[in-house]
């Protein structure tokens, strides 16, 4: 596996930044209660860089979907692995994830938080592949907007591994 490079380190940690200054800005009014909600594995790097950018009062807890197993394609079944125990109904909750691409994660997340009626909901995603899109999900707040490829780093895996490597590449295959 051969890797291209797209986002640095310090691109990463800039972008990241810029994103919790612009979520604080939007949630800081009394008013508002701001829950992040957000999808294991792949976010936990994500996340664990943004709150610490947030600077309003915010609760953090974690969903785990999983529907890419070992491959490159969704198998469009997205698994809730384990769901939320808290009630939101008093909470404006932001979905928090590493990627948005065909987006069925987003939606089947989106859908089931939804349904417990919280004050207000949005959406988060690092990186967002528009052009991979099989249903209508829209990212209210993203980083990068990428082509159609392949990526991991940053919270991202290859293969289960690859998660921990600091910059986000392009995964070309011998
Ligand atoms: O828009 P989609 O096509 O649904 O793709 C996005 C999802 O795919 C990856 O998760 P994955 O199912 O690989 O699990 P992981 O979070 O454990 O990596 C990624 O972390 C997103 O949650
Ligand atoms: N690792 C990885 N997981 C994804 N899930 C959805 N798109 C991607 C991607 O480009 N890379």
């Amino acid at each position: 596996m051969k890797k291209n490079i797209l986002y640095s380190k310090e691109k990463i940690e800039e972008k990241v930044k810029e994103l919790g200054l612009t979520i604080s800005s939007d949630y800081q009014n009394e008013d508002k209660n701001l829950l992040i909600i957000s999808l294991l594995r792949g976010s936990f790097i994500f996340t664990a860089d943004l709150v610490r950018h947030i600077t309003v009062p915010v609760r953090i807890e974690f969903m785990e979907t999983s529907s890419y197993g070992f491959g490159k394609e969704s198998t469009g079944k997205v698994e809730i692995v384990s769901g939320l125990t808290i009630d939101i109904s008093d909470y404006d909750v932001l979905i928090v994830d590493d990627i948005l691409d065909s987006g069925h994660t987003m939606k089947t997340v989106y859908d089931f938080l939804k349904k417990r009626n919280p004050k207000s909901m949005k959406t988060c995603t690092f990186l967002d592949k528009p052009s991979r899109r099989q249903v209508d999900m829209n990212v209210d707040y993203t980083g990068f907007v990428i082509e159609d490829k392949f990526i991991a780093g940053y919270g991202l895996n290859y293969g289960h591994h690859y998660r921990n490597t600091p910059y986000i590449f392009e995964v070309i295959e011998n």
